[in-house]
């Protein structure tokens, strides 16, 4: 299995369960590995035959920018869907680090991975 990936990836949104976190905008940061199969892409040399990282990460920016889930649980499972049910990926990986909200901690966040196949 081939992997494309997306690393840092920072978008601003609405996210947390206290009415603090309600009122202002706070940076996500996605790290993401999906699977591919790079074979007609590296044949033919066209993105067409490519899983576009940017068209992913455009879609990302704009579903998580309008979103406005109180836990990093709900936003990392509707990610991996859209990416599983819109792009041509069986199998995702996905890290979502909320940063500095702990105190005395570098970053919360979450791990999961699905896949469709
Ligand atoms: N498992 C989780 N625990 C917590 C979450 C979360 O999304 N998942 N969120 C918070 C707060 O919003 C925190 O990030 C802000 O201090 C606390 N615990």
């Amino acid at each position: 299995m081939d992997i494309i990936f997306i690393q840092g990836l920072k978008i601003d949104t609405v996210i947390g369960i206290y009415d603090w976190e309600r009122k202002i905008r706070q940076d996500i940061v996605l790290d993401i590995e999906m699977s591919a199969n790079i074979k007609a892409a590296s044949k033919t040399d066209h993105i067409n035959q490519a899983l576009d990282y940017k068209a992913v990460s455009k879609r990302l920016i704009d579903f998580v920018q309008r979103s406005e889930f109180q836990l990093v649980e709900t936003l990392a499972e509707r990610i991996t869907q859209i990416v599983l049910k819109e792009f041509k990926v069986t199998w995702i990986k996905l890290t979502l680090n909320k940063g500095e909200v702990l105190t005395g901690a570098q970053g919360v966040g979450i791990v999961i991975e699905r896949s469709n196949g």
